[in-house]
């Protein structure tokens, strides 16, 4: 395989481990950006190591005349130590800091002044992190005049780096990643565009550290993920729970139409979205749907069925568009599962065409004993992140689920005690769902639904999940 087509697939397999996303992350330095690298990823995919290492080496360390290489710490370290092994060229380490017993060194490794470093870098923004390790280098008496990296991000880094005598080589730039992942249609060509405006407007800003890494989102309001989110859905749901002070989803799990529209004329104003299984209904109708969406605009809510998707893409296609439902024409959003893989998706994606509409990947489930694993839970999530525009975020029971601040965690499962049904489902209290696990919208059914008084119950439900998210928040 020649060396475009190995550079391509390397593009490729970065993506699909995360070691790149696209979304809209915040840093805790405040600052946002529509793409992010974590290169520190690969250590856990030796192909995707073996393949940066020979690429690099092809491209570049093959030709240098260096008598040493250098990794800037900690994610280039593994990246320069099997260079030094393919080249046969002796690694010298840098501390971050010096020991503070015994030699005091900052570089480790056995040289003499005037030999010359190859530095090896992931990626480079400002360059600051190449030349503080060049800069240890040079104090040492090395010569340090070349550095090869795997990213170059565009923001001024190279730059910098030529004007410290440091000429830069690097196997990507963003706007090479950029083409190929529109060409395998991995991102929009919308997404390539926003990145690149983004580039135009953010030339030599400051180097990230990894104390610069994404935030957390539970401590985010709903007011600032409404900028972050995606999924127009999304978007609006965020804007909804902020102006009702309602993260209350109420699942209607109720078989006669007339039951349904009557609770939520009593509910409405308090929930910020309602869940339908529709396939429970005995006396399903247009009228109905007609009814439902009229409750909808009155109380200011959405509509999430609650169809849990799971067949092949063309099926899906078909029962999320036609038959007696024609889900597609009144539903906000959807539930889906991800077991049948990207199709699913793919299919839901080609049927929305460009109307707004959203889709909760289910990558948890609230009963006991079910079948999903910490893998499917992963890839639930990989595969998620590769229809920003589709997804409205993850129907989960824990916040480490999923960390992008534009999605949604809806978490089912609760009721005032912690409590099971008898049948699998377990309970959790408001509280424990939106502090411990991260839950940004409660659903809840039986627990209102079947209440004697179902308008009080709604009342301290959504209370008592507004309060939790307020103290999330540090909110009055
Ligand atoms: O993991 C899941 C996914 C979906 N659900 C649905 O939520 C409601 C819960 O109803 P309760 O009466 O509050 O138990 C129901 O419609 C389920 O289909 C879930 O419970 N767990």
């Amino acid at each position: 395989m020649g060396f475009d087509k190995k550079l391509e697939n390397l593009a490729v397999k970065l993506f699909e481990i995360n070691a790149v996303k696209f979304g809209e992350f915040v840093m805790k330095s405040g600052l946002t950006t529509p793409v992010y690298f974590d290169l520190r990823v690969i250590v856990s995919y030796p192909e995707v190591l073996d393949l940066i290492s020979s690429l690099l080496y092809e491209f570049s360390v093959k030709s240098s005349s260096c008598d040493h290489l250098c990794g800037v710490p900690y994610t280039a370290l593994p990246i320069a130590t099997l260079l030094s092994v393919l080249a046969k060229k002796p690694m010298l380490m840098r501390r971050k800091e010096a020991k503070a017993y015994g030699t005091k060194k900052l570089i480790e490794g056995h040289f003499k002044a005037g030999q010359t470093v190859l530095i090896v870098e992931d990626v480079v923004t400002s360059g600051g992190s190449v030349l503080e390790t060049v800069n240890d280098i040079r104090k040492e008496g090395l010569v340090a005049e070349e550095a090869v990296v795997i990213v170059d991000r565009q923001q001024g880094g190279v730059k910098n780096l030529e004007a410290n005598n440091v000429h830069v080589k690097s196997l990507f730039t963003i706007s090479s990643l950029l083409e190929i992942f529109v060409k395998h249609g991995k991102v929009t060509k919308e997404t390539a565009e926003k990145v690149k405006e983004y580039l135009k407007n953010n030339q030599a800003v400051k180097e990230p550290t990894v104390a610069d890494a994404p935030v957390d989102r539970t401590k985010l309001t709903y007011e600032k993920r409404e900028k972050l989110a995606n999924n127009p859905i999304a978007k609006k749901l965020f804007n909804i729970m902020a102006t009702k002070k309602s993260n209350l989803c109420l699942s209607v799990d109720l078989t006669s139409t007339s039951k349904i529209l009557d609770l939520l004329t009593r509910v409405g104003e308090h929930i910020c979205l309602v869940k339908t299984h529709v396939d429970i209904i005995e006396d399903f109708s247009e009228s109905f749907v007609t009814q439902l969406k009229q409750l909808a605009d009155r109380f200011g809510f959405l509509i999430l069925e609650d169809r849990k998707f799971a067949d092949i893409g063309n099926t899906v296609s078909l029962q999320y568009s036609k038959g007696l439902y024609k889900i597609g024409d009144w539903a906000d959003c959807v539930t889906v599962h991800s077991l049948p893989g990207e199709g699913v998706l793919k299919a839901i994606s080609a049927s929305v065409n460009g109307v707004s509409k959203g889709v909760f990947l289910l990558a948890e489930m609230s009963s006991e004993g079910n079948l999903i694993t910490p893998d499917y839970i992963e890839q639930t999530v990989k595969v998620a992140a590769k229809y920003p525009e589709l997804m409205t975020g993850f129907v989960c029971q824990n916040k480490k689920t999923f960390s992008d601040p534009g999605l949604i965690q809806l978490t089912p499962g609760v009721q005032l005690q912690s409590s099971g049904d008898g049948l699998g489902q377990v309970y959790n209290t408001p509280e424990k769902i939106i502090l411990e696990n991260g839950a940004d919208i409660a659903v809840v059914g039986r627990g209102i639904v079947a209440a004697k008084n179902p308008e009080a119950q709604v009342v301290i439900y959504r209370d008592a999940l507004w309060k939790a998210y307020a103290e999330r928040v540090g909110a009055k």
